[in-house]
């Protein structure tokens, strides 16, 4: 960055080397110049652009620090933001180098040994990166500020004031202090480093030698000197400001001598949180300053006048430091500059009596000035100041009347403050509007078009976009038309549960798109495409169409990235195998529950028509409240019918056009949907509590998932620091009662609903059940070898998959084999379609049997990516072991204990709401065996 500085310095240099008269010298302001270099540096060291580039970024902020003072306020008291950050470093150089020039110009010594010591490093060369460090007279003290002021010390003496606050989040112990929540602390830099028990009787002195040794010798080894602050939160620009500071410095005692101008006035003050110079006067080589720049340049500007002679009494001060002050402190105290009666001066030609100790603080001014008391004015120092407002045209001399000149000022500042105000608001409400309107008609037009360009170049297929609804209505349209039409357990249920993609296959292949609104969804059934999907997580996402879908569980299900894989590792441990024996006898409790119920319902006959559907759905919400908390399912009855009826509403919802925003409108479905979320949230949350307080009351932790998912988070937080949070917890849970109970129950009734349509596999599994268990209690390894049970299980999810289709977000542009799909699109995994496809099952594909499993998955896909009811790669269902084992369980219990066929009032309808459901439930015939 060395020559970045360098070339901001000389082109500094160059500037003021044009403006000196004949006789080699001129009076010259120099503080602007050394903000332009700041500038320059900035620009070019940050952007690689110089600072001409940057100038109007830099004017915007100068702009914006004048009328948002209290904005910038706020950002430097918070020393987080980037932008704050930016400001600092934009400010503190120039300041360090424009108090350095002042003091150099009051110390001539110190000049002269300092340009000796740089002649003596460079002669007349360029200053390089170890010269530099060698510079040792050149040494910067007591100049550096990067907080807002706080307080300013009645003897305003030679430096800027300068304070840091630091919050205190929680009660805190400082020694021998206890400090409260939310009290601040001050670290006032200025006034510890004025200190005269830490830097003696001369600590207002500059004497540069008292850092000869170093900081630490001259401060004792204590923390009294700290302008970049200290700790690990030290300025993480500070060599980056000396270094720059060192090479500015350099080639300017290089270049000129200089000393005070006798027209400069010392009045360093500050104005929001950044120090300013007030008409921060120098000379380079004999200086006479032009107090008269302002005027000359055509600049408002400020009177300060002593309300007690009604006089002006002072210099300018600039526009911007005004506005900051009127702004940010209207009806708080406030920090403005006047004079001290007895000093007070009558006219201009005694200005340069204004020294720093005539300054005082005064009260309020009023949010317009109009509540200013100005016959009582609130004075905390000497006497009040009122501000009077003046141009080239009308310069305000002389003012004999404090209420008139106030006036003045309301009415001409504050309303053109106003007009400011008004005009940035304007401004402001044009452009976000027309930036609404330009992302509105982007989203709902105008990428849908370049994205369906683009799919068309790939080659593929699918209807025009249609505005905003894409093919949405076409389909629901067409959905309610199939759903008129009873089907027969035989038929193909893909035209009756998917119309209209069944017909854009039909049309326009099976890699076609359709529009789900104005996102397209490419259709992808080919196996090796669909394993590419599945083992690429991170190109392949989540969807996150509607964010109300979220409120069904947001945990592992649907999360991407590092979130996920840390999610999904604290639970694995929860779905061992292992672990799975344990939660075996809560399977047996909940079956035997629900066969004792159907006993209780037989007829004398020892038979009865039953509709086994929501006994199905009983058990396995049981069976997941007995192993995920250890209750039973009387006690999570409630947020298990909550879960349903936020199931049904979760599914209206994402049946409709997603429009951002529309879930925080309070229609009817919006605020149900909250409630039960709230109510699903507290029972889950008081379940959670009581078992912290029973772990932390020294109880063993459970085996249920809940215990072992607490244990399996505690030892991650050991192990790395960070697990999951309770309400990651939550979110866990909920997701075992949806993704748990739903899809097993699913299982369970078309297998029950296929079994009784084919009763010799009925027959098969049931002698299967009584070799391995006669009427004995199903154990864990007779269980795992239920071959034909198993086999059933397989069919039925190919012919019924619980779950029938998924969708990936792509996020970034992606090749798909020899697809490439544009960032924004999603893609559609049919599962019941490829687990139909006779291209890939043959032409039995649509026939129940189960059989082609006999040999296992792989042999009977022949290692294709086919059949996945559990999905497929490292995102496979975590609770597919689970759902078998307890579906297993079940069925081995119904079959050792009733035989079963279908009632005449059987209506076959299955129904895709999220999962696969019977719609009109399963009626069967059950007979006692
Ligand atoms: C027959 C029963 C089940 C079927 C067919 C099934 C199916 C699936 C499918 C297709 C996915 C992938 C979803 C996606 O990535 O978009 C999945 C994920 C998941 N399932 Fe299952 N599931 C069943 C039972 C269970 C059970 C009993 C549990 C837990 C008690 C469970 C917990 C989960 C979880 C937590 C995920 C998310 C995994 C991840 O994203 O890493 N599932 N399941």
């Amino acid at each position: 960055m060395l020559p970045a500085f360098y070339q901001s310095c000389n082109e500094m240099i160059s500037k003021w080397d044009k403006l000196v008269c004949k006789d080699g010298s001129c009076e010259l302001d120099v503080w602007p110049f050394l903000v332009t270099l700041r500038s320059d540096v900035i620009s070019r060291t940050t952007f690689g652009s110089n600072f001409e580039l940057g100038k109007r970024i830099f004017q915007l902020q100068t702009e914006l620090a004048a009328l948002a003072p209290c904005k910038l306020y706020s950002q430097f008291t918070s020393l987080d933001g980037g932008k704050a950050a930016k400001d600092d470093l934009l400010e503190t150089t120039s300041v360090l180098l424009v108090l350095t020039m002042i003091l150099f110009s009051h110390h001539q010594d110190w000049q002269a040994r300092a340009r000796e010591e740089v002649f003596q490093l460079f002669g007349n060369h360029k200053p390089d990166f170890d010269g530099l460090n060698h510079l040792k007279v050149i040494i910067f003290v007591k100049i550096y500020a990067k907080s807002r002021v706080k307080k300013i010390s009645s003897q305003l003496a030679p430096y800027l004031v300068i304070a840091l606050d630091q919050a205190i989040p929680k009660e805190t112990k400082l020694r021998n202090l206890s400090l409260l929540a939310r009290v601040q602390v001050i670290l006032p830099i200025l006034l510890v480093h004025h200190d005269q028990e830490l830097w003696g009787d001369d600590a207002m002195e500059f004497k540069p030698e008292r850092f000869s040794n170093e900081i630490s010798k001259a401060t004792k080894n204590q923390v009294s000197f700290f302008p970049f602050a200290w700790g690990p939160r030290i300025c993480i620009g500070q060599n980056f400001a000396l270094m720059e500071a060192k090479m500015a410095l350099a080639i300017i005692l290089l270049s000129f001598s200089f000393e005070l101008s006798p027209s400069y006035v010392h009045a360093p003050h500050s104005a929001g949180s950044l120090l300013h110079l007030d008409d921060k006067v120098d000379s380079v080589k004999k200086v006479r300053l032009a107090t008269k720049e302002y005027y000359s340049r055509g600049t408002k500007c400020m009177v300060l006048c002593d309300p007690t002679i009604g006089q002006v009494v002072t210099e300018v001060v600039s526009e911007a430091d005004f506005r900051a002050m009127v702004v940010s402190e209207a009806g708080n105290e406030t920090l403005l500059m006047g004079v001290d009666k007895g000093k007070a001066v009558e006219n201009e030609r005694n200005r340069s009596n204004i020294r720093p100790d005539n300054l005082l603080l005064t009260g309020p001014i009023g949010a317009k000035g109009e509540n200013v008391d100005i016959d009582r004015p609130k004075v905390i120092l000497g006497h009040a100041a009122v501000v009077t407002w003046a141009t080239e045209s009308s310069p305000m001399k002389g003012v004999k009347d404090i209420k008139e000149s106030f006036s003045f000022f309301s009415s001409q500042f504050i309303g053109e403050m106003e007009i400011t105000v008004k005009s940035i608001a304007v401004s402001i409400v044009m452009v976000t509007v027309l930036t609404w309107i330009w992302r509105v008609v982007n989203w709902v037009w105008l990428r849908p078009k370049r994205m369906e360009k683009y799919l068309r170049q790939q080659g593929l297929s699918g209807n025009s976009y249609r505005f905003l609804y894409g093919d949405l209505k076409e389909n629901s349209i067409m959905l309610k038309k199939a759903k008129s039409n009873p089907i027969n357990l035989t038929d193909d249920i893909s035209p009756y549960l998917f119309p209209f993609l069944h017909k854009s296959i039909y049309n326009y292949g099976k890699n076609c798109f359709t529009w789900i609104g104005p996102i397209p969804r490419v259709n992808i059934m080919e196996p090796d495409q669909l394993k590419d999907i599945f083992n690429k997580i991170n190109d392949f996402q989540k969807v996150n169409t509607n964010p109300l879908t979220k409120i069904l569980g947001t945990g592992l299900a649907s999360y991407d990235g590092d979130k996920w894989a840390k999610h999904r590792k604290i639970i694995n441990p929860a779905f061992h195998v292992e672990k799975l024996k344990l939660m075996l006898p809560a399977f047996y409790q909940s079956c035997n529950e629900m066969i004792s119920k159907w006993d209780k319902l037989m007829c004398k006959d020892g038979s009865c028509e039953l509709d086994v559907w929501p006994f199905l759905v009983t058990l396995t919400s049981d069976v997941i409240s007995r192993t995920a908390f250890g209750s039973n399912f009387e006690q999570g009855k409630r947020i298990f019918q909550l879960q349903t009826e936020l199931a049904a509403l979760t599914m209206q919802a994402a049946q409709s056009v997603y429009i951002p925003g529309w879930r925080l409108l309070p229609t009817k479905r919006n605020k149900r949907m909250k409630e039960i979320n709230n109510e699903i949230q507290a029972s889950l949350m008081s379940i959670i509590k009581n078992r912290e307080i029973a772990m932390k009351a020294g109880e063993a932790a459970k085996d249920d998932l809940l215990g072992i998912l607490m244990e399996s988070n505690l030892r991650e937080i050991e192990e790395h620091g960070v697990g999951i949070t309770i309400k990651d917890v939550i979110e866990e849970c909920k997701l075992f009662y949806f993704a748990g109970a739903e899809t097993t129950s699913v299982l369970l009734v078309w297998t029950m609903i296929l079994l009784s349509h084919h009763q010799d596999w009925q027959s098969r599994a049931r002698e299967e059940v009584f070799q391995v268990f006669g009427n004995k209690k199903p154990d864990f390894d007779g269980l795992n070898h239920l071959k034909v049970v198993q086999m059933i299980f397989y069919e039925v999810m190919r012919l019924y998959p619980p779950v029938t289709a998924l969708a990936r977000a792509v996020p970034k542009e992606t090749k798909l084999g020899n697809l490439s799909l544009p960032a924004g699109v999603q893609v559609n995994l049919p599962i019941l379609l490829v687990h139909h496809d006779q291209e890939l099952w043959g032409d039995d594909t649509l026939e129940f049997k189960p059989e082609r499993f006999s040999d296992g998955i792989s042999k009977a896909t022949k290692n294709q990516v086919s059949f996945f009811p559990f999905l497929w790669g490292p995102r496979m269902c975590i609770g597919q072991n689970f759902a078998l084992m307890e579906a297993k369980m079940a069925l081995a219990r119904i079959l050792q204990s009733f035989s079963f066929e279908l009632s005449s009032s059987y209506v076959h309808a299955p129904q895709s709401v999220i999962t696969l459901h019977p719609q009109h439930g399963a009626h069967l015939i059950m007979r006692k065996l």
